[in-house]
């Protein structure tokens, strides 16, 4: 009986298993140092099956363990163990002792014993002994290292017990061809052409839904000048070509002393000025000179290097300078960050912080962006309230229409709210088609799944023309995606965690493209999982999640508990989308995954 096995390291792992007698450590201690000589560190874990001790009675980090500590740490300069008393009753766990190795020091884990786990193997087998192979019922083998007449299947790699140098080579070519445990990215791209040829009739991958109705987007195309101070969240309509060299004069990066390098320095230099930022030394430095220079000011002419102040001594006029001084140390060139007439930042992207920041740093007071996309958006069902008024029995308060609004207003995009829109066909056929004269987009949320609203499905079918899809996703299966007249529809599912995890796999990237963006994609950052998941086969989940910075210097995470789709609270505890794609079934606890973080948008 096998037991699953999951390398919670970046670095390989390889076993070596056979009966007792076989000879392991014999072949072990002749491969560490072959190993060790070819340059490969390594480190081994053996499964000590009786109780042993790596300490001496007398010595004090013995009595101290005798004397009740759990665990000491005995280290001298040369070497430190650990040492534990972990009595339990079964085995040690592999993956817990492996997360013990100093990953970064080491290439390769070799691990004796531990046969029954799923852990790659080497074999060892000597037919003289008459035991039976492992290989014939564990398939995690990778080759068997036996004496010359021993027959082997063919499809095993053999290798000689007796040649240690073949060994090796194993073990290398088996450490550089391996991959840590990672899954396939979700989502991924896929090519062009499955964007308006899917049979919008069937069930859509996420990927099929995302690329059909890009497909269908033209980005909008009117410009308008706007202030620097306005231009947070908006497109640049045009690439912004510098005007000026960034920096615009050659200056000082410390503050300190500017003078000419030379191979050999002078034992002091004689101070003729003191240069402040904003201010410039009129004359052309002499070889034997120094300036007192601020950060930021202008190295005079003349000048091409900086100490700083600490490494300096002044002495009446003089200055004199320690440590090692590199030809143009502490100078920023000009035009080094953004030289004049090159593209500083280019059309299409949106701007936030720092652009406006380097766009201010040209000195541009305004810039031609793309218009703000407009966007309607209701809500429908005769159960939805408007918060604010007194909730009417069996009504729920609308919550969609809120948060549908903040994600398209963080998308730069202006609302045009048309509130709830209640049962009623010739209601709905008159607020869809107005909607869609003023907006580009329309986005509703409920009725589009099979339940009894089929007014809805009316409504649409007379306004324009309205797919109706299931996408192979949870939450958020349902989606009704077409066009009414110019504008794009989207029937967002009703329930509220559906609503935003569709708007954020679908409509955002609409939204974006719609607004001027280019090759806007989804940010998908691996994590190591904290908890066991579940998903299906052909099925894209998305798991609310909560990452954070670990202490081995990744990103964990774990889910944020029950995933109701009816249940906002796991947003609103969640910092992203656990994402299991359509490929993967179970991911075990240490396995990775991918996450998309969703602080932008929410
Ligand atoms: N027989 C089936 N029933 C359902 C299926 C299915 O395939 N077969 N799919 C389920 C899935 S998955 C989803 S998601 C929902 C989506 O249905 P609808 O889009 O038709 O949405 P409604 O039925 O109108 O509402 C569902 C749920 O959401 C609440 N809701 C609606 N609007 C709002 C709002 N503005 N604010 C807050 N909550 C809202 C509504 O009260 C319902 O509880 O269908 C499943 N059923
Ligand atoms: O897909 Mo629904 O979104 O399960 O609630």
């Amino acid at each position: 009986m096998s037991t699953p096995f999951t390398n919670p390291l970046s670095i390989p792992v390889l076993g070596f298993c056979a009966y007792s007698g076989t000879g392991k450590t014999t072949l072990l201690k002749k491969l560490i140092p072959e190993l060790n000589r070819r340059g490969v560190k390594l480190a081994v874990i053996k499964h000590a099956h009786h109780n042993f001790d790596v300490d001496i009675p007398g010595k004090d980090s013995y009595e101290m363990r005798k004397s009740g500590a759990r665990q000491v740490l005995v280290a001298s300069h040369i070497r430190w163990a650990l040492m534990t008393e972990d009595a339990v009753d079964e085995a040690p766990e592999l993956p817990h002792l492996l997360q013990q190795i100093e990953q970064d020091k080491v290439d390769i884990v070799l691990v004796e014993g531990f046969k029954k786990l799923e852990l790659p193997k080497i074999e060892l087998h000597r037919a003289a002994h008459g035991k039976p192979f492992i290989h014939t019922h564990d398939n995690n083998i990778q080759a068997i290292a036996c004496c010359d007449d021993t027959q082997l299947p063919s499809e095993l790699r053999r290798l000689d017990i007796n040649n240690v140098e073949q060994i090796a080579d194993f073990v290398i070519e088996y450490a550089q061809s391996w991959q840590p445990n990672t899954v396939s990215l979700p989502l991924a791209p896929q090519a062009p052409e499955c964007g308006c040829e899917v049979d919008t009739s069937k069930t859509l991958s996420v990927r099929q839904g995302i690329d059909n109705i890009l497909s269908f987007v033209n980005p909008v195309s009117e410009h308008e000048v706007i202030e620097l101070d306005e231009l947070s969240g908006r497109v640049l309509a045009q690439d912004a070509i510098s005007p000026v060299d960034v920096p615009q004069q050659t200056n000082s990066a410390m503050d300190g002393y500017a003078f000419k390098y030379s191979e050999s320095m002078l034992p002091s230099y004689t101070i003729v000025a003191d240069v402040m930022a904003g201010h410039q030394y009129a004359d052309i430095l002499q070889q034997s000179e120094a300036v007192r220079i601020m950060t930021g000011a202008p190295v005079p002419a003349g000048a091409d290097t900086v100490q700083m102040k600490e490494l300096a001594t002044e002495n009446g006029d003089s200055i004199s300078f320690q440590g090692d001084i590199i030809l143009g140390q502490h100078v920023r060139l000009a035009g080094e960050d953004i030289a004049k007439g090159k593209t500083a930042l280019a059309a299409h992207n949106r701007l936030q912080a720092p652009e406006q920041g380097m766009l201010a740093s040209l000195g541009f007071g305004q810039l031609p962006v793309f218009r703000r996309p407009k966007v309607a958006v209701f809500s429908t069902g005769d159960e939805v309230c408007q918060p604010g008024e007194p909730l009417k029995p069996s009504c729920i308060y609308d919550s969609n229409r809120f948060t549908i609004k903040s994600m398209v207003r963080k998308l730069g995009c202006d609302v045009i709210d048309l509130g709830i829109i209640h049962d009623s066909e010739e209601a709905l056929v008159d607020a869809l088609s107005q909607a869609a004269v003023d907006a580009d987009v329309v986005i509703s949320s409920g009725g589009v799944s099979v339940g009894d609203a089929d007014f809805i499905k009316l409504a649409l079918a007379k306004v324009g023309q309205i797919n109706f899809w299931r996408i192979n996703m949870r939450p958020g299966r349902p989606l009704a995606f077409g066009q009414i007249g110019s504008s794009l529809f989207f029937g967002l599912p009703g329930n509220p965690v559906a609503v935003m995890v569709s708007f954020m796999q679908f409509v955002q990237p609409a939204l974006r493209k719609l607004a001027g963006e280019k090759a806007w994609e989804q940010t998908m950052v691996p994590a190591v999982a904290d908890c066991k998941m579940r998903s299906r086969v052909g099925r894209t989940e998305f798991i609310r999640g909560i990452f954070h910075l670990a202490q081995d210097g990744k990103l964990h995470v774990t889910t944020t508990g029950a995933q109701g789709s009816g249940m906002l609270s796991s947003m609103v505890q969640g910092n992203c989308f656990i994402v299991i794609g359509e490929q993967d079934e179970q991911l075990n606890a240490g396995d990775t995954v991918y996450i998309q973080p969703f602080a932008d948008l929410l």
